[in-house]
C-alpha cells in the first residue's frame, strides 16, 4: 500500500514516519509530475493553508489532486489540510478543494491559546491525544446535494475537531506529532486494495 503525502510545506515528514511505522510505503508530492505515480491514499498535512493553496495552484497540482479526491481517493487531512478540504472558510472569500461540506474557522483559539494539548474521544477510533497548533475548528457541517452531512467524529471544548465524509477524514489537530498511531491506522483501514 502506497500513501502520497503532500510535501509542499508544513508537517509532512512526521506523517511519513508514522505511516512507515505502520508498514505503508510513502511517496512525496512536490510537483505535478509526482501525481503520475501510483498511490492508494493521500495525506494533506498541517502547515499554512494559504501558502499550501497558493503553491498547489502555482505548481499546477490543484486540479489533478481535486479530481482524485472527488473520484474517491481516501484522504486524511490535518489542520491546514482540513482547511484545504472545507467548502467554506469563515470570514474568507477563498476556499480551496471545497470537497467537504463544512464551514471551518481558522486560527480559532486566539493567540494565547494558539497551541494546546488534550485527550479526547474520536468516534470509532477511541481515546486519542490531540496537539492543537494555531488550529482551525469546524463551525458547522452542511448537508450535501443528497441531504447527507459529514459525520462528526470528535468534539473538544464544544467545538467540532474531527469529521468524516465518505473518503475524506479531517482533524483540526496534529496526530502525526503524537505517539498514538490510531488515526493513521484507521485511515489505512479506509483503503481497500
Ligand atoms: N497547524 C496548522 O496547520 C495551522 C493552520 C494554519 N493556522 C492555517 O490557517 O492554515
Amino acid at each position: 500500500m502506497t500513501i502520497a503525502v503532500l510535501a509542499l510545506q508544513g508537517a509532512f515528514i512526521e506523517h511519513e514516519h508514522m505511516l512507515q511505522k505502520l508498514g505503508a510505503d510513502t511517496i512525496e508530492l512536490r510537483k505535478a509530475g509526482d501525481l503520475q505515480k501510483d498511490f492508494d491514499g493521500l495525506i494533506l498535512p498541517g502547515g499554512e493553508s494559504t501558502v499550501q493553496g497558493k503553491l498547489l495552484h502555482d505548481l499546477d497540482m490543484f486540479e489533478p489532486l481535486k479530481e482524485k479526491i472527488c473520484s474517491g481517493m481516501p484522504v486524511l487531512a490535518t489542520c491546514a489540510g482540513m482547511i484545504l478540504l472545507a467548502s467554506d472558510i469563515a470570514g474568507q472569500e477563498e476556499s480551496y478543494f471545497g470537497t467537504l461540506p463544512m464551514t471551518v474557522r481558522r486560527n480559532a483559539y486566539g493567540r494565547q491559546l494558539g497551541s494546546f494539548h488534550t485527550t479526547a474521544n474520536a468516534n470509532g477510533i477511541g481515546e486519542i491525544s490531540m496537539t492543537f497548533i494555531r488550529a482551525p475548528y469546524v463551525e458547522s457541517v452542511h448537508a450535501d446535494a443528497a441531504g447527507e452531512k459529514p459525520e462528526v467524529l470528535s468534539v473538544v471544548q464544544d467545538r467540532i475537531v474531527g469529521v468524516k465524509y465518505h473518503n475524506q477524514m479531517a482533524f483540526a489537530f496534529h496526530p502525526e506529532l503524537d505517539q498514538d498511531t490510531k488515526i493513521h491506522e484507521t485511515f489505512l483501514g479506509m483503503i481497500h486494495k
